[in-house]
């Protein structure tokens, strides 16, 4: 099972690169590397296991975060009454509204071992498209919760932290028109 050793922090280049497109159908290797990230994600929020192996928890988990260099997330969280639990390979967003939210907690990662406060202007809604697990082609059009979690994991392929966005000398300034997920 992974576990907070399997994942890279900050500093270390694969979390910088560009992650390579995975070659489908996905070879039963990439299948079981991404089946263990959602494992991770629901160990992650399972009190009793989290607590037992210490893992912090996450609602997402993109490769490169275990030193993988492919183009492979998976998902697991509710948002309102939607359960959103995926293993994706090669996942792409194909458009995106103009309108920015963000997240009023602030986000965090799992390869940050620092808070960074302050808030992450990303686009308000996203439609993506993917493979799952299991072959079949995903189109989902994301918008609050799940279309932040999605952005934060895509941008893991293409080598882009959270605070990238993030104003540096105005960390809590608010893009105009921008909403906020509570
Ligand atoms: O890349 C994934 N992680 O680093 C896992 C840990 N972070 C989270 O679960 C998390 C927390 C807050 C906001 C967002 Cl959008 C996310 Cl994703
Ligand atoms: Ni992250």
């Amino acid at each position: 099972m992974l576990t907070s050793k399997d994942i890279i922090r900050e500093g270390h280049p694969t979390l910088r690169e560009s992650a390579k497109e995975v070659s489908l159908p996905a070879s039963q290797e990439d299948r079981q590397i991404l089946a263990e990230m959602l494992d991770y994600l629901k160990n992650s929020q399972d009190p009793v296991i989290a607590e037992k192996h210490d893992l912090r928890p996450g609602v997402g988990l993109a490769a490169p975060q275990i030193n993988v260099g492919k183009r492979m997330i998976a998902v697991h969280f509710v948002d309102g009454d939607i359960q959103y639990s995926y293993g994706l390979f090669n996942p792409k967003i194909i458009s995106h509204s103009v309108q920015q939210s963000f997240l009023a907690e602030g986000e965090g990662c799992l390869s940050v071992d620092r808070p960074v406060p302050g808030y992450v202007p990303r686009y308000a809604k996203v439609r993506v498209k993917a493979t799952a697990l299991d072959g079949s082609e995903l189109d989902l059009r994301l918008k609050g919760l799940a279309a932040i979690v999605f952005q934060h994991e895509i941008d893991h392929l293409n080598g882009i932290m959270f605070y990238d966005h993030m104003s540096s000398n105005e960390p809590f300034s608010i893009p105009e028109g921008a909403i906020a997920i509570e």
